[in-house]
């Protein structure tokens, strides 16, 4: 059995919806299928979560915009009337999508959450709808009856084990079953979306429940290449990576696949396999547990803008035991989340990503620093760029970092921090964004020509 993925780039318009019911026609070992909100048409397009969270800040903010309301209802009319389906389809979802304004207006709990997951739920509503249209047995799951159970965190829901054994009982169903991603509801019934991109998420967990034998990942690019195609023009494909690598590379940046969503199909050994809702005869790239030794380590260049680097000095800190653990307990209590934190004798940096310390958090976790630990410096310095090389072995492998080193030299781009060692599979550059762009292509040049 297979568990099949779409994203919101295949479920943008009636003909990709159109396309996602040949690939699900044509192989009947694709019996669940996960779906994301529309998105978009084209590069000037919205995607349907984004005109959700903007319509919930409008009503939250006392003034709704009827404009993007409509948009949204509109999205799902045209496609449902393009598809020829029964007014009743594009009712149902134009309801859905009430009830939840109404929730927001209410300021319940939860309201904003609700809303944001109408377009998965629009999406399965649909395309359950059309797959019967076409002929095929299949039923729409909200993802309460399927079982997916999480823990209560708004917009960053974490599942919990008991979905698992769940999900399992839906293999004894005899049809195609669609269930919306993005979200999951806790213990107490409250509905609860995943982080962003996190159909990806249900779609694994519902393969690892399932025991799945294979989770198919459904998207716009023929495979995952070596390097975001953004950055370099038609990059090397990579026909296979392990669960590690894709892990480390969607975290620093890969935004194909959803780094969370590696972890459930990992525990089970479910094979992934990233594909084109445009291109299905293309293989895709395989994520697997283990490899054979490949010829070169380097398999991935992951790169993001948007960190700050916090740097505090003091001299003997390498005698002061607990300045780490204090200098991040004042990041704790401040609700802050750092990525990295590497150290000297006397010094340390903390790599955050910028939006987690905002200019009003900035000033009391810098006094905080100041006083509670007495340092000789703290610094923070916006604007930085991490670029992480990835690839298993690579770690042992001679002259890797003098390699990269020699490229960001090439580059004239300055290295303001490395980090080797903690993970097995990566190293880790901190540059100036501006020089960003220069140092992947020089890095590609170096890895992969
Ligand atoms: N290394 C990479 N390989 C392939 N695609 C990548 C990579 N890094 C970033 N991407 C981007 O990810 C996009 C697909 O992800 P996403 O937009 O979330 O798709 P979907 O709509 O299917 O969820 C691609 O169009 C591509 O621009
Ligand atoms: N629609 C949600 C969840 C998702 O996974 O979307 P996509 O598959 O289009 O990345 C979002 O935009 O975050």
């Amino acid at each position: 059995m297979k568990v099949v993925k779409f994203g919101g780039s295949s479920l943008a318009d009636a003909a990709q919806i159109e396309k996602v019911q040949n690939i699900i026609q044509e192989d009947e070992q694709r019996r669940v299928v996960i779906v994301s909100a529309p998105g978009k048409r084209n590069s000037e397009d919205d995607k349907v979560t984004d005109l959700l969270i903007a319509l919930g800040s409008s009503i939250q903010a006392g003034e709704t915009d009827r404009d993007i309301y409509k948009k949204i209802i509109s999205r799902f009319r045209v496609m449902t009337e393009e598809l020829g389906l029964p007014l009743s389809v594009a009712e149902k979802v134009k309801d859905t999508i009430d009830e939840a304004v109404e929730m927001v207006k209410d300021d319940s709990s939860h309201a904003l959450d609700a809303l944001k997951a109408c377009g998965e739920d629009g999406s399965a509503r649909i395309v359950s709808a059309y797959l019967q249209e076409c002929g095929l047995q299949a039923s729409y799951v909200n993802p309460k009856e399927a079982g997916i159970v999480v823990r209560d965190q708004p917009g960053g829901a974490l599942v919990l084990e008991e979905s698992f054994d769940q999900l399992y009982s839906l293999r004894s169903r005899n049809e195609i079953l669609v269930i919306p991603g993005f979200f999951g509801f806790t213990p107490e019934g409250e509905l609860v979306t995943f982080s962003r991109g996190g159909s990806d998420i249900t779609g694994s967990i519902v393969a690892a429940g399932l025991k799945a034998d294979l989770y198919e990942n459904f998207t716009d690019v023929d495979s995952v290449f070596c390097v975001n195609p953004m950055d370099v023009d038609q990059p090397k494909e990579l026909t296979s990576l392990t669960y590690r690598e894709m892990r480390e590379l969607s975290y620093a940046g890969f935004s194909v696949f959803h780094d969370e969503a590696l972890i459930p199909a990992f525990k089970e050994k479910i094979p992934v396999c990233i594909k084109n809702t445009n291109n299905p005869s293309a293989p895709g790239t395989m994520i697997v547990s283990d490899l054979p030794e490949r010829e070169s380590h380097v398999v991935g260049i992951a790169s993001d803008k948007g960190f700050l680097n916090l740097y505090v000095s003091k001299y003997f800190m390498n005698r002061e035991i607990g300045f780490g653990r204090r200098l991040l307990q004042i990041l704790e209590d401040e609700g802050v989340s750092f990525e990295h934190a590497p150290s000297g004798i006397d010094d340390m940096s903390v790599v955050i990503r910028e939006h987690h310390l905002p200019p009003e958090k900035e000033e009391v976790v810098v006094n905080r620093i100041k006083t509670e630990l007495q340092v000789d410096t703290v610094m923070i310095e916006r604007e930085m760029a991490l670029i992480m090389i990835v690839g298993e072995g690579m770690n042992q492998t001679i002259g890797i970092a003098s390699r990269a080193a020699a490229a960001f030299r090439e580059a004239e781009v300055n290295i303001e921090m490395i980090n080797q060692g903690s993970s097995e599979v990566s190293m880790m550059f901190g540059v100036k964004s501006s020089g960003l762009g220069k140092a992947v292509k020089s890095l590609y040049r170096t890895f992969f020509e």
